[in-house]
């Protein structure tokens, strides 16, 4: 509820707005502080609104948001262009949006969401309600940042709208977040799982792989599995999005839907972050499980520090990431040791990257440069493509791809969307790859698939069976 200070502080600025409001129409938007409400409550608390919304925490845990109703969408070509084109869709919606906020607190108002296919062609089938990109902008974002909950609507208004029906509006979407109930969880009906590849043909996937590269055609290679979970109901979103909370650490937390499907994950590999011309990105290869004790956990850190193919897979990226960043910036900094990054499940070699872009360089051309690493793509890149392409028996949609949000002035951060799946009705998809470089085992690669599918399985009440 406003009080009525608020309400008439509002009504004055909608009234000097509206009487600006072009002939076509115009989007208008503002954010209003509201009280403490559990953003995952408020993601479940529109089923009406299923197929149009997001949920996104970055790995820190300082930024939620939800976002509720799309009241506008950007797609672009499948063509090397896309970055630029949606970078200039955004720009040119920029210039007719009415802001109304009282001081610009970044992370609310016109926050715009969304992601990117792995490859710039559509060849989809599984991925049917999913473009090759797609940003939104919502009609309803709740902003949870530094303790602070922030309600941001972007409406579009009519010349002819009055300031009494755009401050009634406003008024029923505060009421509706302050009459949010608590989200319940709901039995989860998990049925069985299904391997898309048998272990033989991962096995010569794999034995390709190796041969190509020991032939000098690649240095390296992320190949991907998928395996399919059937459940008895239709896999409830807001539950899956509930246990990844949960159970995940470290982890950017997302959630899109589109009509039918909704792309969901928990991953550690944040792709770009960009904060007033601050770029940081980082290199995330090289895996190993989490030890049952304290010490088992410790020694498996440091085999792994010191492991030769682990390091080596790493490598390619520390060196593709700064030969790509380092023409966009003025400053860059990366560590020369990669040191440990620690997940539930899972621990990875990881080196930050940060540094200072220089004038006019955008996320989106960061975005472009980046996309793939040898994390998710391999080295040489086009080389790696063709062979995923080629050979990899199953569609990568925007699994591996960037996901992620921008606001108006291009501060954003994207993630790249692995341990992640699709859920389509009853059925959900679920991905993970490993880095192929010259002396990979099969098994070993294959058990680092399985471990990489368990936090996505787990959220989704099931496991995978090593012993198969
Ligand atoms: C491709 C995935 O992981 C990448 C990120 C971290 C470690 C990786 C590895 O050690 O192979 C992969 O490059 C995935 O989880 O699907
Ligand atoms: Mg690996």
């Amino acid at each position: 509820m406003l009080t009525t200070i608020e309400r008439l502080s509002i009504n004055e600025k909608l009234n000097e707005a509206l009487s600006h409001i072009d002939e076509q129409g115009q989007f208008l938007s503002l954010t209003i502080e509201v009280s403490s409400i559990n953003p995952i409550d408020y993601f479940a608390s529109r089923d009406d609104l299923k197929g149009e919304r997001f949920y996104w925490t970055s790995a820190d845990g300082e930024l939620t948001f939800v976002g509720l109703g799309y009241a506008n969408q950007f797609y672009s070509t499948d063509s090397d262009e896309r970055y630029q084109s949606i970078e200039q869709a955004l720009q040119d919606q920029k210039q007719q949006m009415i802001q109304l906020q009282n001081e610009q607190i970044a992370g609310t108002g016109a926050i715009y969401f969304g992601g990117f296919s792995f490859f710039n062609e559509r060849h989809h089938s599984e991925w049917h309600d999913f473009p090759v990109n797609q940003f939104v902008l919502p009609k309803r974002l709740l902003t949870v940042k530094s303790g602070k909950h922030y309600l941001s609507l972007n409406l579009w208004i009519e010349p002819n709208d009055s300031a009494e029906n755009v401050s009634t509006m406003i008024e029923t979407e505060l009421d509706q977040v302050n009459g949010v109930q608590p989200f319940t969880n709901k039995e989860m009906s998990f049925a069985q799982v299904n391997d898309e590849l048998t272990y033989e043909e991962w096995q010569s996937l794999i034995v390709n792989a190796v041969n190509e590269i020991n032939d000098g055609k690649l240095d390296k290679v992320v190949l991907a599995r998928e395996v399919e979970a059937l459940f008895e109901e239709q896999v409830p979103v807001e539950q899956v999005l509930n246990a990844l909370l949960e159970q995940q650490e470290r982890s950017y937390i997302f959630v899109m839907e589109n009509n039918n499907q909704a792309f969901i994950g928990a991953t550690p590999e944040r792709l770009v972050e960009v904060n007033s011309g601050e770029l940081q990105s980082a290199c995330l290869a090289g895996t190993t499980s989490r030890g049952q004790t304290v010490d088992e956990d410790e020694w498996k850190a440091l085999e792994l520090l010191k492991d030769d193919k682990n390091l080596e897979e790493h490598q390619y990226v520390v060196k593709m990431i700064q030969n790509s960043v380092s023409p966009l910036c003025d400053r860059l900094s990366i560590p020369n040791q990669p040191m440990i990054r620690k997940l539930s499940k899972i621990q990875h070699l990881f080196t930050p990257v940060s540094g200072t872009l220089k004038e006019s360089v955008t996320i989106f051309d960061a975005l472009k440069a980046l996309h793939p690493t040898p994390a998710l793509g391999g080295e040489p890149r086009q080389e790696a493509m063709d062979f995923i392409q080629q050979h990899e028996p199953l569609e990568r949609g925007w699994y591996a791809a960037p996901i992620g949000w921008v606001d108006a002035n291009f501060n954003g951060e994207f993630a790249v969307a692995i341990r992640s799946a699709l859920l389509t009705g009853h059925k959900a998809r679920l991905f993970a790859g490993c880095g192929i470089v010259s002396d990979s085992d099969p098994k070993a690669e294959y058990d680092e698939t399985n471990l990489k599918f368990s936090p996505m399985l787990g959220a989704l009440g099931g496991y995978i069976d090593d012993n198969e």
